[in-house]
């Protein structure tokens, strides 16, 4: 079988940019999960985990498709806000799971996201559809929490954007310091949320009301 294509082009970016990334094929991707099951110190060949190889290169499809995925392509639908809404649009209680790019163990939560719209607004279900992009990519949370306001940001031309991501890592719970429970919270703010500190307030506290 060919090698996996090394080396992979060395970069100091932080964020993926992996068009120019050749993607190993299934075959080979398998074979680098039967190398893990010998590591861990069982043996591929065994009845019990000859499929494994296959679901875990499936499983894996699913849970990084945020690579294939364009977040312009969700947020370019918008519709014309005929009354004049003058205030925040906050879908809050978005649920994620995603991977931590240091160990690509889960870690998974909830995301907040808020933006006050000029003119136009978005699908609502559009924000979590986003949410879902970057989680289903390697991440750390500072990293995804800025994401997702800059795609706003950036797409949508808001007056302001403001995202909270609060999460449970399980490289911090099942392994290492074994800290299951402890909550990881990063907020963004752009615009009015930025520069108006009780639209910032505001924004806090509608993601606690009638807190379910
Ligand atoms: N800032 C940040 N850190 C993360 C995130 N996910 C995991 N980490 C941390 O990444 C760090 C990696 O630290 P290292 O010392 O290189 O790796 P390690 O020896 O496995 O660290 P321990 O988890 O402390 O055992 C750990 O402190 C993790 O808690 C994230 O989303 N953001
Ligand atoms: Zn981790």
């Amino acid at each position: 079988m060919d090698a996996i294509i090394k080396p992979w082009p060395k970069t100091g970016q932080q964020t993926a940019d992996t068009s120019d990334i050749a993607r190993p094929t299934r075959e080979q991707a398998e074979e680098a999960v039967r190398t893990l099951i010998a590591f861990a110190g069982d043996n591929p060949a065994r009845d019990g985990v000859l499929d494994t190889p296959g679901r875990v290169v499936e499983a894996y499809e699913e849970m990084f498709r945020g690579y294939r995925e364009n977040p312009k392509e969700v947020l370019d639908r918008t519709f014309s806000e005929s009354e004049a809404y003058d205030d925040f649009v906050l879908v809050r209680d978005i649920t994620f799971n995603s991977h931590c790019e240091h160990h690509m163990m889960p870690f998974y939560g909830r995301a907040h996201v808020a933006y006050r719209p000029v003119d136009r607004v978005v699908g609502l279900s559009k924000l979590a559809r986003l949410v879902d992009i970057y989680a289903h990519r390697l991440q750390t949370q500072e990293h995804m929490t800025a994401q997702i306001v800059t795609a706003i940001d950036e797409i949508l031309k808001p007056k302001g954007v403001a995202v909270m991501i609060e999460a449970e890592h399980m490289c911090m719970s099942i392994r290492g310091v074994t800290k299951p429970g402890a909550l990881t919270v990063t907020t963004q703010f752009r615009g009015t949320f930025r520069e108006d500190p009780n639209e910032q307030v505001r924004f806090l506290t509608s993601i606690r009301a009638g807190q379910r």
